[in-house]
């Protein structure tokens, strides 16, 4: 699925007003329509439903959905914003068809009219949608305030007002919703952190926009999809061996973080690889060769260091940032040309030597935290800026980037798909090391730099929410979660 520019949801409107074909005011109704079927199935009707609508269309769903109540006797009110503006022409229709109704239709003009607003109220915020072009403010602003303050439960419709769709709103007033009724799709601004407090819980509902627009579209992100990732596993055929599934090299561990190690290496032994080698430090080898019978070691202090052979190569996993960890980062950047998965300790010592970042063989994979993002490529002012300069950098430089967060997203060649699979259960010491293992081992297997970035991505929050059957977030570990790879593979089959 595609996210969407405000201008390109205006025409997929269109198109599907042309193509189905339906009028503009029952396209308007079929998704008022969906919201009062979500509301009332998801038990958020309270005694007291304040609807506050601008002029827009977005205003206009909120008279419609007011109407909608009414029919049913669920009482509604609405108070209309004066900002002096007119309204859109389905606005208005849906002014006089919800006019034949009630006459409790509050316009407002100033603060002195804002209505009280309680804990026991639903409020449903129809102020603004992708409509917004500039912030709030005057007596929009104050209404959010008003809104904010209330302590009422909030749904927004579409997005809370305030909030841009593909910008940040930073410092401006904005709905906090409890509930985002948003239409068709996501958009950007319902993907990133900054704005999570704005949107609260988001439910996409298909009003039944036409298909095949997104199919004449272009845009720079999208959302990762199981049918996408599933046609892109690969077969693994009854006359293959061991050889035929790569031999793959992790550089990873270090005194007191052979935890590190293990997990990644476990991990890469549970996503498909032939065999895997670990490099540890000598006096850490037991520790891995009790653990993990699969494994092969090699030494880490032991001068010769060819890495003729392997098929991939995961670096830095628990390595530590000393300067001999350093010197293994500087020796793989001048005698290994295939790609290399960069974690952790090795990204940390990348940053304090951004020369390096131009020896990166191409299509190697970069995954950092947003605090190593940042160490590598400089501080951003807030999320959009740095999911636009993790674009940015995949045209400059011949690599995947991978930006770790709740909707991770993938930078490849201009272009940035968000995984849409994981949960908070994640968030501990050892997930990254986990997709670093298996980021490897997709890679020893043969598939390209970004089929086995998006695939390993998607399949290590699968694995954490298939998990989550016999644990909670709270009680997961990433031991967990690589037990489950092998669940995800086969929830892929399915
Ligand atoms: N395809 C769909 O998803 C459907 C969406 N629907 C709903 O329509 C809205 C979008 O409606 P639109 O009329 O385009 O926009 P808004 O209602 O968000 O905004 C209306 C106008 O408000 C003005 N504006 C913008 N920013 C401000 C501001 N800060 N202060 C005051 N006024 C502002 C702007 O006009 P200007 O001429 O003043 O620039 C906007 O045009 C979408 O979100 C859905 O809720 C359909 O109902 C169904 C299909
Ligand atoms: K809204």
């Amino acid at each position: 699925m595609l996210l969407l520019s405000p201008q390109q949801i205006q025409q997929w409107d269109a198109y599907t007003i042309l193509h189905e074909p339906i009028s503009s005011i029952d396209l308007m109704e079929r998704a008022a329509r969906h919201c009062v079927d979500w509301i009332i199935s998801n038990d958020h009707i309270r005694t007291s439903i304040k609807i506050f609508c601008g002029k827009g269309n977005n205003g206009g769903d909120g008279l419609a959905i007011a109407r909608l109540l009414l029919q049913q006797q669920i009482p509604a009110t609405v108070y209309i914003l004066e900002f002096g503006a007119k309204g859109t022409d389905d606005f208005q229709l849906n002014l006089q068809r919800l006019h034949s109704l009630t006459k409790d239709i509050h316009f407002i003009q100033s603060p002195d009219f804002f209505p009280p607003v309680g804990k026991e109220d639903l409020v449903i915020d129809a102020l603004f949608g992708s409509g917004l072009n500039r912030p709030l403010q005057d007596l929009n602003a104050a209404i959010v305030q008003h809104i904010n303050q209330s302590g009422a439960r909030i749904i927004a419709i579409d997005v809370p007002s305030g909030l841009f769709l593909d910008k940040s709103a930073k410092g401006n007033p904005v709905v906090t919703a409890n509930y985002t009724l948003t239409f068709q799709s996501l958009k950007l601004c319902l993907m990133v952190a900054e704005n999570a407090r704005y949107f609260g819980e988001v439910a996409v509902l298909d009003i039944g926009l036409h298909p095949l627009f997104l199919q004449e579209t272009e845009a720079t992100f999208s959302l990762l999809s199981k049918e996408e990732i599933a046609r892109g596993i690969k077969p693994r055929p009854g006359f293959s061996h061991k050889g035929t599934y790569g031999h793959a090299l992790l550089i990873a561990g270090n005194t007191g973080k052979m935890g590190a190690a293990l997990l990644a290496a476990k991990a890469c032994l549970r996503s498909g690889v032939g065999l895997l080698t670990v490099n540890v430090p000598k006096n850490e080898l037991p520790i891995l060769q009790t653990s993990l019978h699969e494994a092969m070691a090699t030494i880490r202090e032991e001068e010769d260091h060819s890495y003729d052979g392997y098929a991939s190569i995961g670096i830095g996993p628990g390595i530590g940032t000393a300067g001999s960890s350093e010197a293994i980062v500087r020796n793989l950047l001048e005698n290994y040309a295939k790609p290399v998965v960069w974690d952790a300790d090795a990204v940390t010592i990348l940053g304090k030597n951004k020369q390096w970042l131009e020896q990166l063989s191409p299509g190697s994979i970069l995954t950092p935290h947003p605090k190593e993002f940042e160490r590598l490529f400089g501080a951003s002012d807030n999320d959009f800026d740095r999911l636009n300069k993790a674009i940015e950098l995949s045209k400059q430089y011949p690599l995947v980037i991978v930006l770790k967060g709740h909707y991770t997203l993938i930078a490849f060649n201009g272009k940035g798909w968000f995984n849409t699979t994981g949960n908070a259960g994640m968030a501990k010491g050892g997930s990254g090391d986990m997709l670093t293992g298996m980021l490897t081992a997709l890679l020893a297997q043969g598939y390209t730099p970004l089929q086995a970035t998006v695939t390993g991505v998607y399949l290590h929050g699968l694995s954490a929410d298939l998990t989550l059957e016999e644990q909670s977030m709270e009680s997961m570990l990433p031991s967990d979660t690589i037990e489950n790879i092998g669940k995800a593979f086969l929830f892929l089959k399915e």
